[in-house]
C-alpha cells in the first residue's frame, strides 16, 4: 500500500511538471523533437499513473545479503535518483517474473552483462485499477510448503468476460510466451500454436518487446502486421496502444500489394469462388497442387518467373546501331556493354533508363564537336526523331503485360508470342481464369505476390518498402511465393511467422506443412516453435474440440488446456423445421446470462445471411458479419465459420453440425474445430438429422446431449 502511494504520488508529479510546460507548436525542428519526446513521457505517466504495475517479484541475487523487491509495470519508472520504482516489463531483469515457474532452486535471467543467478522469495500478482488496489495474489512463495507457481491469477485473468477487442496480457504472460516475445530480433521466427494459444496476443507483445530492446536500431513506423481481414486488424487494434506503441503498419497483404503496385487493377469479385470452396457435401471441392492459389504460390513458380525474366533481360537491347544522322554511329555493342556490363547491378528499368540517359550524353558531346551551327541544328532534329524511333525497338512492357503474357502467349506485350514459362506448365483451368480476369483487368489475391515480384525485379525495391521486422498472422494461409517475396521487403530476415496448421480451411491457398516457410530460410537464422497450451477456451471446450481433430485431422497436435473448468458442451438436438425456433431460444437465453458477446455460427454465407433475416424478424439485433466486414462490433453476430478465424466470443452457438454440413474429412474438420474454439465459457452445439461423424466420441464428461 505505501510502495503504492509512492509510486503514485511520484508519477503524478512527473505527469504534473509535463503537463505544465506549454505545447510546442512552431517550426523549430530541435523544439519539435523534444515536444514529442515530452508527449511521449506524457501518455507514458498517465497511463502509469493510472496502473503503475501489476507484479512484484521478490529476488536475491548471490552477491546480495536480501531480497530487493522488484515491480513489474507497462512502463519503467525512476526515482529522482535513478533508482528504479517500477520496471518495465520489457527489461531483462522483468523476465524473471515470467520465465520463473517455482521450485526451491536457482533462477536467473540474462542482463546486458552476463547472466545473473540468485533465488526468487516470493512472486505477487496485483490489480490496481485508477489507483486503486483491487486484488492481490501471490502466486509463489519460497516458505510455503509446496513452492510452485500456481495459476490462480491467470485463471482469474481467463475467466473474465471478453468485449469486442483483444487486449493485452503483460501481468500473465506465461514463461513458453516470454520466450518468444523475447527471441533476438534477426531470426525468422515461425511458430505454429494451437487455437487459443495467444498466438496473436504474443506477436503483438513481441513488436513491443522489439521496439524497447533494439530501439537504436529499429523503428515502430518500419514494421508492419499483415492479417488476414479489415475487421480482424480492428479486432486487434487496441493492444499496441494499450502497450505504449503507436504508428506499426497494420495491413492485409492484399491491400500492401496494390498499393505498391499502384495500377488501375483491381481484385476480382470472390463470392462466387468462395461459394465454390466452401461448399459442403457433393459440392465439396477436390483440392490440390493446380488449384490456383497453390500453383501461384508455389516456389517453383516464382523461380520460373524468375528464370523467363532472366530470359526477357537477355534479350532486352535490340542488336542495331544507333545512327542518329548520316554518318553518326553508336555501336549496338557499345550500347549492350552499358546495359549488361556498367549497368548490369540495377534492376532491368532503372538499366533502361541510364542508358537512355547515356545516349542523349552522347548525342550531345557528338553535336558539341559539330563545328557548323546549322548543321548542328539539323542534326539535333534528326536525333531526336531518330531517338523515338530507336526506342520503340526496346521492350515497353509494364509488369502485368509481362505477368499476363505468361498465361496466354498471344496476350502479351511486345514479345508476347515467345513461350515464356519453360520450367513449368500452367495448369490449363488456371490459365483459363487467369486470361479471363486479366482481360477486365482484375487480379486473383494470388496473383498479387507474383505481380510484385515482377515488378521488383523490373524496378526494383525502394528503401521505403523495406521493413525492420514483419509479423504474419494466419499464416497457414500465406503462399510460400509470399513470404519469399516479403522476405526481400525486410532486414535481416526478421520475421514473426504465427498460425495454425489445424485451421488452415484455406487449402487452396495455404500451406500444408511449416516446412514450406522454413527452407526459405538459412538454418542458422530460423527458429521453430509449438505453443501447445490454449488459454482462450475452458477445458471442457478444448476436449470437446479435440475430438473433432482426432476424427478428422488424426495427426494434428491436440491442445493441452489450463485447467479451467466450465460448462459442459451442450449438443442439442432439433426439428428439422424448429432451427430458427432452437436458435432464437437459444440465444435469448445467452443474453439474459453474463456473456458479453456472442456469436450464432454457420457453415456458408448464404445461410448465416438466412438466420440474421429471421432472428431480425424475431426482433432479436444481430451483426451478419460477412467478408466486406470492417469492423468487429461486440455483442451478437451471426457469422460464416470460416469468417470467425482469430475472433472469439464468450458464447458460441454452433448450427447445422449435421451429417451434410460436416462430413468425416479433413477440411470440414478444419472449419467445426475452427468454429468450436472461438468460445472461451459456453459452447451450444445444434444439429437436425445425424450429427456430424466428425462429434462421435464426444465424452459425457465434457458434452452433453440436450433434445430440445
Ligand atoms: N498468458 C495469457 N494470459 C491471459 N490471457 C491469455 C494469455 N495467453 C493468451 N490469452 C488469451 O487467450 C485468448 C486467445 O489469444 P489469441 O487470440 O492471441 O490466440 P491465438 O493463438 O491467436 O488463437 P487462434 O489461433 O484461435 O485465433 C485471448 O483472449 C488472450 O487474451
Amino acid at each position: 500500500m505505501e510502495k503504492l502511494e509512492r509510486s503514485s504520488a511520484w508519477i503524478d508529479r512527473k505527469l504534473k511538471a509535463l503537463q505544465s510546460v506549454p505545447k510546442y507548436t512552431g517550426d523549430d525542428f530541435t523544439e519539435q523533437a523534444l515536444e514529442a519526446k515530452r508527449e511521449n513521457s506524457r501518455r507514458h505517466f498517465a497511463g502509469a499513473l493510472d496502473e503503475p504495475y501489476f507484479g512484484r517479484i521478490d529476488f536475491k541475487e548471490e552477491r546480495d545479503e536480501s531480497p530487493r523487491k522488484l515491480y513489474i509495470g507497462k512502463f519503467g519508472v525512476e526515482s529522482e535518483k535513478g533508482d528504479p520504482l517500477v520496471i518495465d516489463w520489457r527489461a531483462p531483469v522483468a523476465s524473471l517474473f515470467y520465465s520463473f515457474t517455482g521450485g526451491d532452486g536457482p533462477a536467473s535471467y540474462t542482463a546486458p552483462d552476463g547472466l545473473i543467478e540468485g533465488l526468487v522469495y516470493m512472486k505477487r500478482n496485483l490489480v490496481i485499477r485508477k489507483q486503486i488496489l483491487q486484488r492481490v495474489v501471490d502466486t509463489y512463495d519460497r516458505a510455503s510448503d509446496n513452492p510452485v507457481v500456481t495459476d490462480e491469477f491467470l485463471l482469474y485473468r481467463l475467466g473474465e468476460n471478453k468485449d469486442n477487442k483483444l487486449r493485452d496480457i503483460v501481468s500473465t504472460i506465461q514463461a513458453e510466451q516470454d520466450q518468444i516475445i523475447r527471441s533476438v530480433k534477426n531470426t525468422a521466427l515461425v511458430i505454429q500454436g494451437v487455437a487459443g494459444s495467444g498466438k496473436t496476443t504474443v506477436a503483438l507483445h513481441r513488436l513491443a518487446y522489439l521496439l524497447y530492446e533494439y530501439r537504436d536500431q529499429i523503428r515502430a513506423e518500419r514494421m508492419i502486421i499483415f492479417a488476414p481481414n479489415r475487421m480482424f486488424l480492428d479486432y486487434i487494434s487496441s493492444v499496441l496502444p494499450e502497450l505504449g506503441v503507436g504508428h506499426i503498419g497494420q495491413t492485409t497483404f492484399e491491400d500492401w500489394a496494390l498499393e505498391l503496385l499502384d495500377t488501375n487493377l483491381t481484385l476480382a469479385d470472390e463470392t462466387e469462388r468462395r461459394e465454390r470452396w466452401f461448399a459442403f457435401g457433393a459440392e465439396k471441392p477436390v483440392i490440390h497442387d493446380e488449384a490456383p492459389g497453390r500453383f501461384k504460390g508455389s516456389v517453383r513458380f516464382k523461380r520460373a518467373i524468375e528464370e523467363a525474366l532472366q530470359q526477357y533481360e537477355q534479350s532486352f537491347v535490340p542488336d542495331d546501331d544507333f545512327e542518329p544522322w548520316p554518318g553518326g554511329k553508336l555501336p549496338g555493342r557499345q550500347i549492350r556493354d552499358w546495359f549488361f556490363g556498367e549497368y548490369r547491378h540495377y534492376p532491368v528499368m532503372k538499366r533502361k533508363e541510364r542508358v537512355e540517359a547515356r545516349i542523349k550524353r552522347w548525342i550531345e558531346m557528338a553535336l558539341n564537336e559539330t563545328r557548323d551551327p546549322n548543321v548542328r541544328k539539323e542534326r539535333k532534329k534528326k536525333a531526336t526523331q531518330k531517338l523515338k524511333s530507336y526506342w520503340k525497338l526496346w521492350p515497353a512492357e509494364t509488369p502485368f503485360d509481362f505477368y499476363r503474357s505468361l498465361f496466354s502467349p498471344s496476350a502479351g506485350g511486345d514479345s508476347g508470342a515467345v513461350k515464356r514459362l519453360t520450367e513449368v506448365t500452367v495448369p490449363a483451368a488456371v490459365a483459363e481464369e487467369s486470361v479471363k480476369a486479366f482481360g477486365k483487368k482484375k487480379l486473383y489475391p494470388e496473383d498479387l505476390a507474383p505481380l510484385l515480384f515482377i515488378h521488383d525485379l523490373m524496378y526494383g525495391i525502394h528503401g521505403d518498402h523495406t521493413f525492420d521486422h514483419i509479423v504474419i498472422d494466419e499464416a497457414q494461409d500465406f503462399s510460400p511465393f509470399q513470404i519469399a517475396l516479403l522476405n526481400e521487403h525486410v532486414r535481416n530476415g526478421s520475421f514473426t511467422i504465427l498460425g495454425d496448421l489445424s485451421q488452415g480451411i484455406h487449402a487452396y491457398k495455404g500451406i500444408r506443412s511449416w516446412e514450406e516457410f522454413l527452407h526459405l530460410f538459412p538454418e542458422e537464422a530460423r527458429a521453430y516453435f509449438k505453443m501447445e497450451r490454449s488459454y482462450r477456451s475452458t477445458m471442457e471446450i478444448i476436449r470437446f474440440a479435440g475430438v473433432i481433430l482426432t476424427n478428422g485431422v488424426p495427426e494434428s497436435t491436440q491442445a493441452v488446456p489450463v485447467f479451467r473448468s466450465g460448462d459442459k458442451v451442450k449438443l442439442l438436438r432439433h426439428e428439422m423445421s424448429a432451427k430458427v425456433d432452437t436458435v432464437v431460444r437459444v440465444v435469448r437465453k445467452l443474453e439474459a446470462g453474463p456473456a458479453s458477446t456472442i456469436a450464432v455460427i454457420g457453415r456458408t454465407e448464404k445461410e448465416c445471411k438466412e438466420l440474421h433475416t429471421a432472428l431480425l424478424h424475431h426482433d432479436i439485433s444481430a451483426t451478419l458479419i460477412d467478408a466486406r466486414q470492417q469492423k468487429y462490433e461486440g455483442g451478437l453476430s451471426v457469422v460464416p465459420v470460416y469468417l470467425a478465424k482469430g475472433l472469439e466470443f464468450d458464447a458460441v452457438v454452433l448450427i447445422d453440425a449435421d451429417d451434410a454440413h460436416y462430413g468425416l474429412n479433413e477440411h470440414d474438420a478444419k472449419l467445426l474445430y475452427v468454429g468450436c474454439t472461438r468460445s472461451l465459457h459456453d459452447l451450444w452445439v445444434l444439429y437436425a438429422g445425424i450429427p456430424s461423424p466428425l462429434l462421435s466420441g464426444a465424452d459425457e464428461e465434457f458434452a452433453r446431449q440436450i433434445d430440445a
